[in-house]
């Protein structure tokens, strides 16, 4: 499958203070599932606010290739009719899911329980993430793994069985992409599907499997646990989707905020569910200056519009048990980080290092390159703070990982020289409009 693009070198320097109200694009977490859910039921799903960005996109294709009927009605707004959980039609080409492991593990789950055949691939990122932690449960309900790159890596061919086994799955590693895999595939089985998992992760899938029509029950498990029992063989029947604004894509004008020197931007309606909001609470404990302007609930979320004030920040010490609700959020916390006084040691981030990059390396090579000392102590990353001065000055190899990209370049914004990322066209794939954003705000990102 053909993936390469020409790589777009951008730039951010540093200018004067931010200021402005902005609303970030939809969840991203969200949207895949919107599109999957849609095709999973019966009727037709209306959905607003969607991200319209390359990784949702694919998702949306995949689902259209299984059968659904997808129509866009405007900016956000989208229709689609789905085939029923069990209906689910045998694409005719391969699914290629580009940048995104959340669209193509989630699909995993749905197709590998179904009675298709199905090819997963992506690009070169896709191609080196690891996929045995899905092919291990599908394993357990029936699936087939036809074939696979080693280490079971993409592209890979799944043939589902003609009646999925229910299983009860205990998650190896704290991931809602490998709970929601299993819960999906569990759609399709008869009997209770059960996952537990020890520390509890983004809970959107349970939301919306009842948000559906599905019979599910949460209850803790351990001490930050949680156990998810899915009765198998639902109607899932179409219900309207909103989409909240996106706490990961809202991190980036958050952290700019609080180190441009005089900034104070508004961010409008981001979603707070506690399983998403690690960052907020880590930032806080910094001293960031972040109040609350308003509070409203949109589409089953609470959202709140947050005020944003730079000011001086300090170290602080996060623990491993924070990781689900601020995995994708360490990068840009690595750069406020860099401008706090003291060390900040972030605990237990293993599961960085299988994100579209290495992001432990990446973000340790990319803070090098700005002139910030940090180091890899096992799983932690642990920054010293400048104080509030960066050099910066360097170039960041991005790695085709958006994250890595939008969080250097927020750097750059406050650092004495500017930062420059090796590729910016990544950014594409979960923010399309962060550079519009930014320089809406003030920032002199090109
Ligand atoms: O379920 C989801 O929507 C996601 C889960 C997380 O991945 P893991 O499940 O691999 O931790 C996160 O990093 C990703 O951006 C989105
Ligand atoms: C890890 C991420 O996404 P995905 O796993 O869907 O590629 C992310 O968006 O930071």
């Amino acid at each position: 499958m053909a993936h390469s693009h020409t790589p777009v070198p951008v730039t951010a320097r540093r200018g004067g203070p931010l200021r402005g109200r902005v609303r970030v694009p939809g969840d991203k977490s969200i949207s895949h599932r919107a599109m999957i859910f849609g095709l999973l039921a019966i009727g037709e799903t209306t959905v607003t606010g969607l991200l319209e960005g390359e990784d949702v996109m694919r998702t949306a294709a995949a689902a259209r290739a299984l059968g659904a009927t997808v129509h866009h009605d405007g900016p956000g707004s989208w229709r689609v009719r789905g085939v029923g959980v069990g209906g689910l039609r045998e694409p005719a080409g391969t699914l290629d899911f580009g940048n995104a492991g959340t669209g193509s593990r989630l699909m995993m789950g749905v197709c590998g329980s179904h009675p298709i055949t199905t090819t997963f691939d992506g690009d070169a990122s896709l191609r080196k993430r690891p996929m045995r932690r899905i092919l291990d449960p599908l394993e357990q309900m029936g699936t087939v793994i036809v074939s696979q790159e080693e280490g079971g890596r993409v592209p890979l061919t799944l043939r589902g069985p003609k009646e999925a086994l229910p299983i009860v799955y205990r998650t190896p590693v704290a991931s809602a992409q490998i709970k929601s895999a299993v819960l999906l595939a569990g759609l399709a089985a008869p009997g209770e599907t059960t996952v537990i998992e020890t520390e509890a992760t983004r809970d959107h899938t349970e939301k919306m499997l009842t948000h559906f029509g599905a019979q599910v029950t949460v209850s803790p498990e351990g001490e930050h646990g949680r156990r998810i029992v899915l009765k198998g063989q639902p109607e899932l029947q179409a219900a309207p989707i909103v989409v909240p604004a996106d706490p990961s894509s809202a991190a980036f004008p958050l952290v700019a905020a609080l180190i441009v020197p005089g900034s104070d931007v508004l961010i409008e309606s981001v979603m707070t569910n506690p399983l998403r909001s690690g960052l907020l609470t880590t930032l806080r404990e910094m001293g960031a200056d972040i109040t609350i302007e308003s509070e409203a609930n949109e589409g089953g979320e609470a959202v709140a519009t947050l005020r944003v004030r730079a000011g001086s920040l300090k170290g602080v010490t996060v623990p491993p048990e924070r990781a689900p609700s601020m995995i994708d959020e360490y990068p840009v916390l690595a750069v406020a980080a860099s401008f706090a006084t003291g060390t900040t040691r972030m605990r237990g981030l293993q599961e960085l290092r299988v994100k579209e990059s290495d992001r432990l390396a990446a973000v340790e090579a990319g803070l090098k390159a700005a002139g910030v000392t940090c180091a890899i102590e096992g799983d932690d990353l642990v920054v010293e703070g400048s104080g509030g001065s960066v050099a910066g000055g360097g170039t960041v190899a991005t790695h085709l990982d958006h994250r890595i990209a939008m969080s250097f370049l927020v750097m750059g914004l406050a650092t004495d020289k500017p930062m420059q990322v090796d590729d910016g066209a990544m950014i594409a794939t979960s923010f399309p409009s962060f550079v519009a954003l930014m320089n809406g705000l003030g920032g002199e990102i090109g």
